[in-house]
């Protein structure tokens, strides 16, 4: 017999706010950290050009995200929200165009992208972009367009689960990816910080919004869909980077 949730999710009080919280965390166990590919890519066991692939496919994710979060101001209608949403965009973009955090987290993966021996060309080329990373990316983007902006928020809440995946990175990549120079992992190092204080703001959107049983469900149907997104990502970098790919077509 299948369960009618839509239904169901009316006649039901909402969840503590601690119940919530418990739920939107045990999603970890979906969370792209756990895929094979990351797996490999974070114990030292891939080729150099199965990174540079990996780098130069999460260069589309990196570059859709502002547009994600300028979609998402362009729904919402407070300005408070606003004020707070758009540090988002400039963490990305960049507040100027000198050197350090002030240069931004696009700048700061081209740097990861030179430092693993991607041309900054190749990189906004996008010509390494597998298709199922496009589509998922868009997927990603299109989703904040049409959403409401608070269902929007709570998609990027896969950031709970973040600092840990980049803190792996800075932790182990030094020692099994010598050849990268370590100076380009500072987009790793910057990103922990911000993803916590993303996920602050992410949380009080969501609280506050999730005010019934059918709300909370929907929340954790829409950061499955974002887990979703991330995992589709890893399958399409997996595929497209098979540890016997003919030379020439390695990036
Ligand atoms: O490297 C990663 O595994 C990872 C994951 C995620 C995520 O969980 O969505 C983000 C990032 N990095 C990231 O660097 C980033 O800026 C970011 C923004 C967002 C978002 O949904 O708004 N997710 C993520």
């Amino acid at each position: 017999m299948t369960i009618d949730t839509s239904s169901e999710a009316d006649t039901l009080a909402p969840w503590s706010r601690e119940e919530f919280d418990a739920k939107l965390r045990a999603k970890e166990s979906r969370y792209h950290i756990h895929h094979p590919f990351n797996l490999r890519l974070n114990a030292g066991e891939l080729q150099p050009f199965q990174v540079r692939g990996w780098v130069a496919n999460r260069f589309y994710y990196q570059a859709c995200i502002p547009v994600k979060d300028a979609a998402i101001l362009s729904n919402c209608p407070d300005r408070e929200v606003r004020r707070e949403w758009i540090a988002r965009i400039l963490d990305h973009d960049g507040r100027g165009s000198h050197e350090g955090a002030e240069a931004g987290g696009i700048e700061a993966w081209l740097k990861l992208g030179q430092a693993c021996g991607l041309r900054v060309q190749d990189l906004w080329s996008h010509k390494h972009v597998a298709p199922g990373v496009r589509f998922a990316c868009n997927a990603y983007v299109n989703f904040a367009r049409e959403a409401p902006w608070q269902e929007a928020a709570i998609s990027s809440l896969t950031e709970l689960f973040a600092p840990r995946i980049h803190a792996d990175r800075l932790a182990g990549w030094p020692s099994h990816y010598p050849w990268i120079d370590a100076q380009g992992l500072g987009y790793f190092r910057q990103r922990i910080p911000l993803a916590t204080r993303d996920v602050d703001h992410g949380l009080r959107i969501a609280h506050e919004w999730c005010s019934t049983r059918r709300r909370q469900m929907r929340a954790l149907e829409i950061l499955q869909f974002k887990l979703d997104v991330l995992w589709a990502m890893l399958d399409a970098i997996e595929r497209a980077y098979p540890d016997d790919l003919p030379e020439q077509e390695r990036p």
